[in-house]
């Protein structure tokens, strides 16, 4: 049975025939595509594909040129990136995003006030009348940070910020996270780990992941879209993709490392 039906037929994430121009330039064209409550969907596709931007117009960061976002069967259209993250959507950059200066806990828990809505002015409150602390404490744990707390972000490895910004999207407790390019850059030990991590932290939420990396792709995802020049020219399974031909030429031999 389909995560939809599981879940009384909403999906997590819809888009209907999204598109974004710049200028001359369609980066994004009727792009539609259903994410049920859930599962692990990751995009792939060649450099210039369109898939950064696609999360952009997801997590409000830019509006749409035409079409429409969907968040749990509500109309989040253009809605700009804050309100997303109040409405349970949260997404991590292609480079880590952390405060350099600040230590890893300031960090999380500078994130986790952003779970409530409230502004940082509400630091002290919140502290105290919504377990922020509590809620890093326990991520920093889930992350294998704790030992760290107090060492300002800056000074962590290029591994461990990119595990502190997987934690500053989760502090959020949103139930659905864009994830861009979460290893990119890592070893093949440090991408074996985040892999664990992603699917220890993750788990019961809705997951859209941009991914270079096929371990990462068909070792995490329910399902596998396929983006060319801002389309999606496929989605399916990770056999489905797998074994399509077309897909197996043009994609999975150019771009990217074969799964094991
Ligand atoms: N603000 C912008 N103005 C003009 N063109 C843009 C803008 N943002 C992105 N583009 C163009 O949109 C196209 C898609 O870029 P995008 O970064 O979304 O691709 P991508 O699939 O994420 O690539 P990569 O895998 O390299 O990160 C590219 O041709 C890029 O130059």
């Amino acid at each position: 049975m389909s995560k939809t039906r599981e879940t009384g037929g909403i999906d997590a994430l819809s888009l209907e025939g999204v598109g974004k121009r710049y200028g001359d330039v369609q980066v994004l064209d009727g792009v539609s595509l259903r994410v049920p409550m859930g599962e692990f969907h990751a995009l792939i596709g060649p450099n210039g594909a369109g898939k950064s931007s696609l999360f952009n117009v997801i997590s409000g960061l830019t509006p749409p040129s035409t079409g429409r976002v969907r968040l749990h069967g509500r109309d989040v259209t253009g809605l700009p990136a804050h309100r997303m993250a109040r409405l349970g959507l949260s997404r991590s950059f292609q480079v880590a995003n952390v405060f350099g200066r600040m230590s890893v806990f300031d960090n999380l828990r500078c994130a986790a006030m952003r779970r409530g809505g409230l502004g940082y002015q509400w630091w002290c409150a919140l502290d105290r009348g919504r377990g922020v602390a509590q809620r890093a404490n326990q991520i920093m744990a889930q992350l294998d940070l704790a030992r760290r707390a107090e060492l300002p972000a800056g000074e962590l490895s290029y591994a461990e910020q990119r595990a502190l910004e997987l934690g500053m999207v989760l502090a959020t407790d949103a139930r659905v996270v864009l994830l861009d390019e979460p290893t990119a850059g890592m070893s093949r030990a440090e991408t074996a780990r985040m892999m664990e991590l992603i699917r220890g932290t993750c788990q019961g939420r809705t997951v859209l992941i941009v991914e270079h990396d096929m371990r990462v792709v068909f070792g995490l995802s329910d399902r596998i879209s396929v983006m060319v020049q801002g389309r999606l020219v496929a989605t399916g399974d990770p056999e489905h993709i797998r074994a399509d031909p077309a897909i197996r030429q043009a994609y999975l031999g150019g771009i990217v490392q074969e799964p094991e």
